[in-house]
């Protein structure tokens, strides 16, 4: 099967409210680690590269990985730009292949937003490519947002709805208090799902993507911090928020930093268990198998997307 498009995806999800995970990769275990557990899961799957996976494993190496991935698996995989900031990197990933691509102009004015996005929508619905755009802000790492400063900050429900019908824009970001990293709260987790539910109600059968949905599983801290990490005190937003949002027309969950925590703790794990060791290959294939596991539970614990092929 070749790389799909989210469309069908997305259909799908919204009808039986459920998400389809998107994962971030940069190198091959991580592409192999979440191909072999959406395999195992039966279910579909976004691979999303950035402007940082481009400049580590540069824009070839990863596309060719993917390839490689689609073809291993047959299974129905997006490859998706995550947060384009430019027209121009836009174009670059369409021209290469890619299949969805997010332009990010949500840090320019409402305007400029639209008129941004309009312009990767009207090059990539020419090629048969669909585009992801965000609205509002995703708080920043450990950024304390009070209630007076939500209306500035998250995506306003109607400001959604005008932005949708103006650029033809065929998923949209919104800002309900997720934020990228492992620092997510600083006190109890708390989301704004009646903002969610009013964007849902004004948008009806529309695909949101929740960015920052990263439950930063508590195993995989305690073992980065027991074999010498120093990651204290950091917090995710909790499984059951996701699960909620995904009943509000949430059918894309990004997912980074969980990876990261369940790759670093394996590799920390398995170099401390053996001193003497040296090959790679002995802490990157438990890496990969944590992963693995990782992505299984999202799929079937917390995104439902398993046995949707
Ligand atoms: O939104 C993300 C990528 O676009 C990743 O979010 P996390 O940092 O919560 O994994
Ligand atoms: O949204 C951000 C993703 O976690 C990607 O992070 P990165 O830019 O460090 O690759
Ligand atoms: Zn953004
Ligand atoms: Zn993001």
């Amino acid at each position: 099967m070749p790389l799909v498009t989210s469309k069908e995806l997305f259909t799908k999800a919204y009808a039986n409210k459920y998400a389809v995970g998107a994962f971030n990769v940069n190198n091959m275990e991580i592409i192999q680690g979440i191909v072999s557990a959406a395999k195992t899961e039966n279910a579909p799957l976004i691979l999303q590269v950035s402007a940082g996976a481009r400049k580590y494993a540069s824009p070839i190496y990863l596309r060719k990985l993917v390839e490689a991935a689609v073809e291993d698996s047959n299974l129905p995989i997006v490859l998706h730009l995550d947060h384009g900031e430019s027209f121009d990197i836009c174009k670059q990933c369409i021209d290469d292949g890619f299949t969805s691509v997010m332009i990010d102009a949500s840090h320019h004015s409402f305007e400029e937003n639209i008129s941004i996005t309009k312009k990767v929508v009207e090059y990539a619905h020419s090629k048969g490519v669909v585009v992801e755009a965000e609205l509002g802000r995703l708080a920043g790492v450990e950024d304390d947002v009070q209630v007076s400063e939500k209306d500035a900050i998250y995506t306003n429900p109607e400001q959604a709805a005008e932005f949708v019908q103006k650029t033809g824009v065929d998923s949209l970001a919104i800002a309900i208090g997720t934020s990228h990293g492992a620092y997510k709260f600083k006190g109890e987790p708390n989301l704004d799902f009646e903002r969610l539910q009013e964007i849902a109600k004004l948008l009806p059968n529309f695909p949101l993507v929740l960015h920052g949905a990263s439950t930063v599983l508590p195993e995989f801290l305690e073992l980065c911090n027991q074999y010498g990490g120093d990651i204290p005190g950091a917090q995710g937003v909790p499984e059951e928020m996701i699960r909620k949002a995904t009943q509000f027309g949430v059918c894309k969950v990004n997912i980074d930093t969980d990876l990261r925590l369940a790759m670093t703790a394996a590799v920390r794990k398995e170099l401390f268990a053996d001193p003497k060791n040296f090959d790679p290959r002995k802490y990157l294939a438990p890496a990969r198998t944590a992963i693995e596991e990782m992505v299984r539970h999202k799929i079937v614990n917390v995104l439902g997307s398993d046995n949707r092929i």
